[in-house]
């Protein structure tokens, strides 16, 4: 288990040192256009999750649709406090 800022530190650290089969740095290098898909897929798995499926699926789709979330804003260089400072 690991909170949302040790994924996003782990995250940071995959995209710098590019370990070989990351899923990570696959995602990134496929760029924004196919990680903003996901993105979009993902949010809508959260809804149908919410919507006709059980909570504990629900929470298994916000945390993959944090993920992806995470992973656009490492291809976009932000950082935590940069949307922190708008919560
Ligand atoms: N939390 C996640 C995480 N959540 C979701 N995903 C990815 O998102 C996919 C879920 O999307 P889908 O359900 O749509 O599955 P899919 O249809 O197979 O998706 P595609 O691979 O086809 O895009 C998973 O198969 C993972 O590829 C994640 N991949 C990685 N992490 C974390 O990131 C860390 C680093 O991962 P690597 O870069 O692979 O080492 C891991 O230790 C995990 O903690």
């Amino acid at each position: 288990m690991k909170s949302f800022e040790q994924l996003f530190e782990q995250l940071t650290e995959t995209a710098r040192t590019r370990p070989e089969g990351s899923s990570t740095v696959e995602r990134l290098d496929q760029g924004v256009h196919a990680i903003g898909k996901k993105v979009v897929e993902e949010a809508a798995e959260v809804w149908m999750a919410a919507e006709y499926e059980s909570k504990e699926r629900s929470a298994e789709e916000i945390s993959q649709l944090l993920y992806h979330l995470q992973v656009m804003m490492i291809a976009l260089d932000l950082d935590l406090d940069d949307i922190y400072r708008y919560l």
